[in-house]
């Protein structure tokens, strides 16, 4: 059962496409300040469980509770080309209600992208692109964050300082969920899950982990 303490409480989560049961039975709780992981090969169901955890998709069984605001970061970057980066953010401002864009700013700074506000987004490189969906998912200080392969097309300087940023996050009492398939990122979660047959289990000790593709 959900703690006092929890901001996402998971419970029996079952969802199968056509005969293909994707998530058999997803059971676990995200706690206030936890940066947690899920790592599982291609095709386990890491993104469907995400959509489901952000109510973009129905589970045919099971209780999804979050407590707080939810930001959330789609893999697939959900941007419209013909709009520039500025363009973004006042959207979303007025989508969020934030009273201003101090935070959107202080991220697009920190993610090292200023250049770009005035850039249209069909002329940016698909990491900026991705810069700009991890802006749009943080900038209305989320109590519980979603994840979806966040870093993708991140050069190494970027990749770390999302890392960074996840655990500024975690430490100011943020909840993070992050969508991996790098073994290697597992060493920078306070828990590890690995989603495999459909079922959500604790990682197991280092000596354990391997299975995932880095
Ligand atoms: N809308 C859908 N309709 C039918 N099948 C789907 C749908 N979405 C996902 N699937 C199937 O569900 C399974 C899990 O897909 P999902 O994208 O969740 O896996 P994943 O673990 O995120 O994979 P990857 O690491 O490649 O991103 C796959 O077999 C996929 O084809």
């Amino acid at each position: 059962m959900a703690s006092q303490n929890s901001t996402l409480y998971v419970a029996d989560v079952r969802k199968a496409f056509g005969r293909r049961q994707v998530l058999d039975r997803v059971d676990f709780t995200l706690e206030r300040g936890e940066l947690a992981g899920i790592v599982g090969e291609n095709g386990a169901g890491k993104t469907t469980l995400l959509r489901i955890l952000a109510g973009e998709l129905k589970p045919d069984h099971g209780w999804v509770i979050p407590r707080g605001r939810l930001g959330y970061c789609p893999q697939r970057t959900v941007l419209n080309d013909s709009l520039t980066v500025a363009q973004h953010l006042r959207y979303f401002q007025r989508a969020y209600q934030l009273d201003d864009l101090h935070r959107a700013h202080e991220l697009v700074e920190r993610l090292n992208f200023t250049q770009y506000r005035a850039s249209r987004v069909k002329a940016l490189s698909g990491g900026t692109r991705q810069k700009l969906n991890l802006v749009i998912a943080l900038m209305h200080d989320p109590a519980v964050v979603l994840l979806d392969e966040p870093y993708q097309g991140f050069d190494w300087e970027t990749y770390l300082h999302f890392w960074d940023l996840a655990g500024e996050l975690r430490d100011t009492g943020r909840s993070l969920l992050v969508i991996s398939h790098l073994s290697h990122d597992i060493d920078r979660l306070d828990t590890g899950y690995r989603l495999a047959n459909g079922v959500v289990t604790p990682m197991p000790a280092e000596s354990d982990r391997i299975g995932a593709h880095a």
